[in-house]
Order: C-alpha cells, then structure tokens, then sequence
C-alpha cells in the first residue's frame, strides 16, 4: 500500500499548543521541527508521498493534521474540531485535500469532531465521545458514511480515542481498557477473538498502520514494539518526545490517504 501522506510542519510557537490530561512541559521548537522531518522520512521510506499543508506558524496545534480531516475512500471530511482555538486550522487542510481531488463535506455546528476520535476498522469506524467530539458530531459522520458502521465509545481520562486505541494490520485492536468503554467496542461481535491487547506503554496503543505488515510508531513504547515485532509486524520507530508533551501521538501528526 501506499498514496498520499497529509503532514504539517510545526511552527515557532508550537510550545504553546492544548495540554488537558497531563502537566505542560517546555517544548523546544527546533527539536519538534527536526522530529517532524524524521517522522515525515519514515513515512516517505515507507512508499508514502508527503504532501505538505501550508504550515500556520500562529496556530500551534496545527502539526496535529489528523484532527482537522477524517478521510474515508475519496471522502474528506473537514472536521469542526472541539476546541475553538483549533478551528481555524481547517481551512487550509481543505484547501490540501481539495487540490488532491478529494470530495470535501464539512461537520457544521453545533456538531464537533477531532479526527483523532475515528478510528476505522474494516467496515466499522469508532467514534470517541470525548470533550473534543461531540454526539451532534458523530450524527453528522454516520450520516455521511451510510456505507460504514459508526459505533460511539466512550473515553475516560484521555484526550481522543486514538489515545487509547488503535488497530494492528490485521484488525486487532490495541489499546489500554481503563480508558475505554469495553462494551461499545463490541469485540466479540467484530470476530475478535483475541479481545483487545494491551500495549506495555501507553504510547503503545498508537500505531500507524504503512502498509502490508509495516507499523510505525513513537520510540517511547519500545517494549511494546518488541511484542509486535514478535508477532510478526515490521515496526519502525520514530522520537516524537516534543510532540507527546502535547498529547500528541504518531498517529495525530499524519493523515494517510491510499
Ligand atoms: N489526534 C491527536 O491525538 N491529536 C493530538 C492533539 C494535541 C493537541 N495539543 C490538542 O490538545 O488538541
């Protein structure tokens, strides 16, 4: 597999960006910048075309492009992120996906999206109820996905679904269950036997599906890289150190578009 991979590069105030769930921490931003570039690497080395969305250097959270997109086949749907300082990062992200040909639909109010509440499995697509994503919101993607199965989860104590789970190439889920509510992942029905498997870090549970059985994901969950490794998965790992000071993840910092 391989396509078109949607990045944005962090601007000089990136320090500033949103922190919720843990304790701000200085953030360098020449050190993200260069973090970003390697990160960007690791996708192109990996088939994955970077296109580049105008940087927004007064938007600080702007390098977290998945928020703003949640892109489902030739569809782009253009987010109304949860948090208001975010929203002007939209615009230009439609401007990207536009250029790339894809269909742009918008989530209009008072629905709210973070891309990084959807998180899509074969035919299902999970949808963190969170402070970010509203119920308005998710009405409005289920009605513009009539093909999927969007199922609401709902999140405690972390910022977005993908913050807690995500999915390993052959669907299994991987994710921290304290933080998610069980039931509406509906493991059983989904033919998951294997239940959800839980990472050795929390960083673990945020992987980057490249193609085939290539996983990227953040050097801070080495451990749990191993257990992939050791099922089989070719993992390569990046430092996003400055980013996850931001509650970001490897996952947030990139939309790939097959
Ligand atoms: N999808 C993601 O995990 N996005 C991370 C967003 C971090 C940013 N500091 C925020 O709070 O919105």
């Amino acid at each position: 597999m391989s396509g078109i991979a949607l990045v944005r590069k962090p601007g000089p105030r990136i320090a500033e960006g949103l922190v919720t769930h843990i304790e701000r921490e200085p953030v360098d931003p020449e050190r993200a910048l260069v973090q970003h570039e390697a990160y960007v690497a690791a996708l192109a080395a990996a088939g994955w075309t970077p296109v580049h969305v105008e940087p927004a250097d007064d938007l600080p959270d702007a390098p977290f492009v998945e928020d703003a997109v949640v892109v489902c086949g030739r569809l782009a749907v253009l987010t109304r992120p949860g948090a208001p300082e975010r929203r002007p990062e939209v615009a230009a992200v439609e401007e990207a996906v536009r250029g790339l040909g894809l269909r742009a639909v918008r989530v209009t109010r008072p629905g709210t999206l973070d891309g990084g509440d959807v998180l899509q499995v074969g035919r299902a697509v999970y949808v963190g109820r969170s402070s970010r994503t509203n119920d308005e919101g998710i009405a409005q993607l289920a009605a513009l996905l009539p093909e999927r199965q969007v199922r609401p989860v709902d999140l405690d104590g972390v910022l977005h679904l993908k913050s807690a789970v995500t999915a390993l190439p052959d669907g299994t889920l991987i994710g921290d269950p304290a933080h998610l509510d069980l039931a509406a992942l509906d493991l059983a029905r989904l033919d998951r036997p294997a239940g959800l498997l839980e990472p050795e870090e929390e960083s673990g549970a945020h992987v980057v599906l490249l193609g085939g059985d290539r996983v990227l994901m953040a050097a801070s969950a080495p451990r749990t890289a191993d257990l992939l490794v050791q099922r089989g998965l070719d993992v390569t790992t990046v430092d996003i150190s400055e980013f996850e000071k931001l509650e970001g993840c490897v996952t947030c910092l990139s939309v790939l578009i097959p």
